[in-house]
């Protein structure tokens, strides 16, 4: 803060989870009810009057009495709980001690909790004995907890109202805190500001009645511009998350402090466009198009997570000339695609599709005709990356020959064959299976000519995208006779919820084997990619990190104890010695810098080791072909 600018105000603090994220009685009581036989059961009473007294809903005189009489604590507790109450000061306050050291004279802690615990925990955070206003215990001759000190104003009813009127702070005064009692004071008139502190617990009467609600004390120093430890409020990060991904996903992003959403399904161009703005964080699976409009609605977006392989239905372009990074998780599902692939493989080589349907109509129909064992017979997998040469070893490992095809040298693994050409895997695979990309140039890769070539009786298996294979032509090669049998997972259109429809040529006919999307669609790889995709952004906000990142120059960063600059932009010559020449016409001195650049963008990281003024970010947003802007910390 400017030395010459207006003094801060006061700041009030409660302590009970407010300062810390527990309240410190309730902790007390685990401490001194452990190895008790009804210890769960007391903790929840002693919680619940907490909770009773905090929301309003009973006198605190009331509710404290109710407590102490519960918690059996003695004077040797004290000590743990002081300890465990280190290690439980909310995040965003830990994160800006260097705050509260710096203007300690100027915040005070006011708590209906006791001196005994409070005073050691925020002394870490500068903050003296004479500026902690809180309640004392009273103890019996054997050192046990009986009371409180009945002098105190703070056990009284409306005591924090009594207690800021003694203290008679002159000038302004703000309070923050969790609860009911923290609100009264401004109620009372005692404060010019009520900020509601929800990092731990948000309490609707309490929010209700706040000037502000601060999900961070980040928030706070955010909205006054004081001094603080990261660039930007994590409580302003807004992340939308499409299409159900794994709960994982939202406990993640949640953690970390962003603001999550949620849609349970898809949502089509238009209704994206209408909930982009303010974004972040985009995550989608396989069926949200992301499109140039919706990046050009997309104000604030800085990263998409693909919570699956494929990201053919995001413009990775277009997002990376706006400076967007996309991240997917490229081997997260592989190994549940090839297990499907398998199963599908024996399933139509049984004419199990049929003879389930029949028997669910109360058909019986045994017989051998038609079905075929899949040893020796021979697997042509087209597109052999992650899943296609996965499956290969294990087709290989249930007595399958494998060949194979794809545009790119691929090491062969096992016995499996390369074919030169598709046609040559086509006339020879007894069962052929796509495991190509999505890529615009696969669009109907396969059609009439290719299951021409396709040996009688052949199977054939789409659990790559739905749009590479020309689906007329496969209900017309099942339908003759001349392919035995289909599965098929993707489709060039997909109900966007499972409340849509499915509408598709191939429904009815025989052997086809349909399974909505859910090649990936397991258990084990849902959560995978739930924590894969998450770790990626919050990697890439923290320390702007763009390893494996699908369209942006991958920089895997060093630790840095530095401000760190980064800057995304059009790569064209001279980009980085402007960024350098606006450093140095600062006098900023730079400790490291890396730089990557791909054929559309540059990105560059800048650490430099002492406090920037707001000067040199405004000339580093406007060195020209700036795409991105954004100082970490
Ligand atoms: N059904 C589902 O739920 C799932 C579907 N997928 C799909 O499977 C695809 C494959 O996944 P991965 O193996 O992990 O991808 P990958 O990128 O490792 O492998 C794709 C391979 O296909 C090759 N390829 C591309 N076009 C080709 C062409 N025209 N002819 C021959 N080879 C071609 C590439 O060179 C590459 O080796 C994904 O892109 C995704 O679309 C992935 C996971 C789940
Ligand atoms: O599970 C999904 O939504 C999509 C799976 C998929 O197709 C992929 O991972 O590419």
């Amino acid at each position: 803060m400017n030395p010459t600018a207006a003094p801060l105000p006061y700041l009030v603090f409660d302590f009970d989870s407010t300062f810390t994220q527990v309240e410190g009685l309730d902790e007390l009581a685990d401490i001194a009810l452990q190895g008790h036989p009804d210890q769960a059961a007391v903790v929840a009473q002693i919680r619940a009057l907490t909770d009773q007294g905090m929301a309003g809903e009973i006198g605190f005189q009331e509710s404290l009495a109710k407590r102490l009489a519960l918690l059996g604590a003695t004077e040797k507790h004290l000590a743990p709980l002081v300890a465990r109450l280190r290690t439980k000061v909310s995040e965003s306050i830990r994160r800006n001690g260097d705050f509260f050291r710096r203007f300690a004279d100027r915040i005070y802690v006011v708590s209906s909790g006791f001196r005994e615990f409070i005073e050691p925990v925020v002394a870490e955070f500068g903050i003296t004995a004479d500026h902690v206003l809180a309640n004392t215990f009273t103890f019996d001759a054997a050192g046990r907890i009986t009371g409180c000190d009945p002098q105190n104003v703070l056990s009284r009813d409306g005591g924090k109202i009594r207690q800021l009127v003694l203290l008679d702070l002159d000038g302004p005064v703000y309070v923050l805190g969790d609860g009911y009692t923290d609100y009264q004071i401004r109620e009372a008139g005692l404060a010019h500001r009520f900020y509601a502190y929800t990092e731990n617990v948000a309490r609707p009467t309490v929010v209700a009645r706040a000037d502000e609600v601060l999900p961070s004390f980040d928030e706070f120093l955010y909205q006054l511009k004081l001094p603080m430890t990261l660039s930007y409020p994590k409580n302003r990060i807004k992340v939308l998350l499409l299409e159900n991904p794994d709960a994982r996903a939202q406990e993640l992003f949640s953690a970390e402090g962003y603001q999550v959403e949620t849609v349970p399904g898809g949502l089509d161009e238009e209704e994206l466009i209408q909930r982009i703005e303010g974004v972040s964080i985009l995550g989608i699976r396989s069926k949200t198009q992301v499109t140039k409009r919706v990046l050009d609605a997309a104000n604030r977006l800085i990263s998409i997570g693909a919570f699956c392989i494929g990201t053919n239905q995001i413009n990775l372009d277009a997002a990376m000339e706006r400076g967007v990074a996309v991240f997917n998780a490229p081997f997260s599902n592989t190994r549940s695609v090839v297990e499907l692939a398998l199963g599908e493989i024996i399933v139509l080589a049984r004419l199990i599709p049929e003879k389930n349907a029949r028997m669910h109509r109360g058909e019986w129909d045994k017989s051998a005709q038609g079905s075929f064992e899949i040893r020796g017979k021979t697997l042509g997998i087209v597109g052999y990356g992650n899943i296609g040469a996965q499956l290969s070893v294990v087709a290989e490992a249930v007595g399958m020959k494998v060949v194979y095809f794809d545009i790119a040298e691929k090491l062969q693994l096992g016995n499996a064959v390369k074919c030169r050409t598709l046609e040559e895997l086509l006339t020879q695979a007894d069962v052929v299976t796509l495991h190509i990309d999505g890529r615009p140039e696969n669009e109907r890769f396969i059609g009439e000519q290719e299951f021409a070539l396709m040996k009688p009786g052949a199977l054939f298996l789409n659990n790559a995208r739905g749009h590479v294979v020309d689906v007329p032509a496969l209900a017309a090669a099942l339908r003759s006779g001349h392919l035995g049998g289909a599965a098929v997972d993707v489709f060039p259109y997909e109900p966007k919820t499972n409340h849509e429809s499915f509408e598709n040529e191939l429904r009815g006919l025989p052997n086809v084997l349909l399974t909505p999307h859910i090649g990936g669609s397991t258990a084990e790889a849902q959560r995978n990619i739930a924590e894969f995709v998450p770790e990626r952004i919050i990697q890439y906000v923290n320390t702007g990190n763009t390893q494996q990142s699908v369209n942006f120059p991958n920089i895997q960063l060093p630790v840095q104890q530095a401000h760190r600059l980064i800057h995304i932009h059009a790569n064209v010559p001279g980009v980085l010695a402007r960024i350098n020449n606006v450093l140095a016409a600062h006098h900023v001195n730079i400790l490291g810098q890396y730089l990557k650049t791909n054929e559309l963008i540059g990105y560059v990281i800048t650490d430099i080791n002492q406090e920037y003024d707001q000067e040199v970010i405004q000339a580093l947003r406007e060195v020209e072909h700036t795409i991105k802007f954004r100082v970490l910390y």
